[in-house]
């Protein structure tokens, strides 16, 4: 086998509150993340996305330390990797390829030709295929093979999905249990998983498998864990008018304090890292909640991060996949139908979800309206001499 290399996919984080603004605008640029009708609309839409949620973002981020933490930790998690496999006798190289900040995907790719790389498994860091996260990820890869003669000369595999890998369930059944012990009554503890929520239409009209994987990953880690408790499953971190995949984590979480829960542990099951969503929205914001509802004793289990047991089965995965026969990014990046994020077509009178985004859409036309008449000095404010 020539030389080998290992891809990590990831989202990327911004390393700096002066990042947050074009982060969001990278992540509001994909048409996996907003699907709009008109490929010309979905960069002024980013930016007036970007600009609308940064300030917000920022303050989120500003919570955590000013930054997020998912780039080092995911350089952490990629140097314990390479240890791992060289200690089972599998040299490789590690790239670590983020999808909205640095390091770009695209550095990863160029880095790996120059180390002349011959045989690369791409593993993405999400356990559950989604078509807004590894799906993305999977069309730019598509995207930058296509254009390359050398890339289409690579041996690869990629690696879907691989939320059943039993090293993973373990990893994530001994944190679960770590955090169990931290109270009286172990058994009492209610478990809650939260994870990462997407748009309804997602799985519904794109056939996103997204959901069904994070409900087959729940019961399995509650297998591996062995243990009587009760637990929910939650979709946190909604964003935009339209309905996501329910029920929310804040309703979830009301609920139980209104069954008189009190005691609680939380369980981030869409991603492997600490990240914004971990330590600001679980951490800070879903706790403020959990108590105000009554529950008293709440804690989170942390991600798997450099956990040894995860590590092990990041290393399997490589190793299985070296073995098995290769799997294509045609098959990976494959999505049933265009989705949209906006998927309301028919009007309806009142404070609705469609009246908010027909709102959108109209602010949306003014907007464009504006910048037309800002670049060409014509228009409907210079005609009422509100511009000169
Ligand atoms: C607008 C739609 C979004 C979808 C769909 C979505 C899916 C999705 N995201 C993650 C994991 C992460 N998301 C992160 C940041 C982030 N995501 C969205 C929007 C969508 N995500 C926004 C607007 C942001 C920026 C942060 C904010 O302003 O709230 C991150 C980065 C975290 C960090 O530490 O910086 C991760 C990770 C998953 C797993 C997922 C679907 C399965
Ligand atoms: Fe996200
Ligand atoms: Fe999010």
């Amino acid at each position: 086998m020539g030389r080998v290399g290992v891809l990590l996919l990831n989202l990327g984080g911004p390393d700096k509150l002066e990042d947050v603004g074009p982060f969001l605008y990278n992540l509001f640029s994909d048409p996996e993340i907003i699907r709009l009708p008109f490929r010309w609309l979905q960069k002024p839409l980013a930016w007036f996305i970007a600009s609308r949620r940064t300030r917000t973002s920022q303050a989120n981020y500003k919570q955590i330390g000013g930054g997020s933490p998912l780039r080092r930790i995911t350089e952490a998690q990629g140097e314990a990797l390479k240890e791992k496999l060289g200690n089972l006798g599998q040299e490789a190289n590690i790239y670590v390829g983020m999808r909205y900040w640095h390091p770009y995907t695209e550095e990863a790719i160029a880095m790996l030709t120059q180390d002349n790389i011959e045989r690369l498994v791409i593993l993405p860091l999400y356990p559950q295929f989604s078509i807004s996260t590894s799906g993305s990820s999977f069309r730019l890869l598509e995207k930058l093979w296509q254009e390359d003669p050398k890339l289409q000369r690579l041996d690869y595999t990629v690696i879907p999905s691989w939320y059943k890998q039993p090293s993973y369930l373990q990893a994530m059944a001994e944190l679960i249990a770590q955090e169990l012990e931290q109270f009286p009554n172990p058994d009492q503890v209610h478990i809650f998983f939260s994870a990462h929520g997407v748009p309804k239409s997602y799985v519904e009209e794109a056939g996103d498998p997204y959901q069904q994987e994070i409900e087959d990953c729940t019961a399995l880690i509650m297998q591996t864990l062995n243990r009587p408790n009760t637990h929910t499953l939650a979709y946190q971190s909604r964003v935009g008018p339209v309905e996501w995949l329910q029920p929310y984590t804040e309703d979830a979480l009301k609920e139980l304090g209104a069954q008189g829960v009190k005691d609680l542990v939380v369980v981030p099951i869409s991603f492997v890292s600490e990240h914004i969503e971990t330590l600001q929205e679980i951490d800070i914001e879903y706790r403020e909640v959990a108590e105000e509802s009554g529950i008293d004793n709440f804690r989170r289990v942390p991600a798997p991060n450099t956990h040894p047991v995860f590590i092990q089965a990041l290393a399997d995965l490589v190793i299985d996949a070296l073995k098995n026969p290769s799997f294509k990014l045609s098959q990976a990046a494959q999505m049933k139908k265009r989705v949209k994020m906006y998927p309301q077509e028919r009007w309806e009178w009142g404070l609705t979800t469609s009246a908010e985004v027909w709102n959108g859409r109209i602010a949306m036309l003014g907007f464009i309206a504006l910048i037309i008449e800002l670049v060409t000095g014509h228009g409907l404010l210079h005609m009422i001499g509100l511009l000169q």
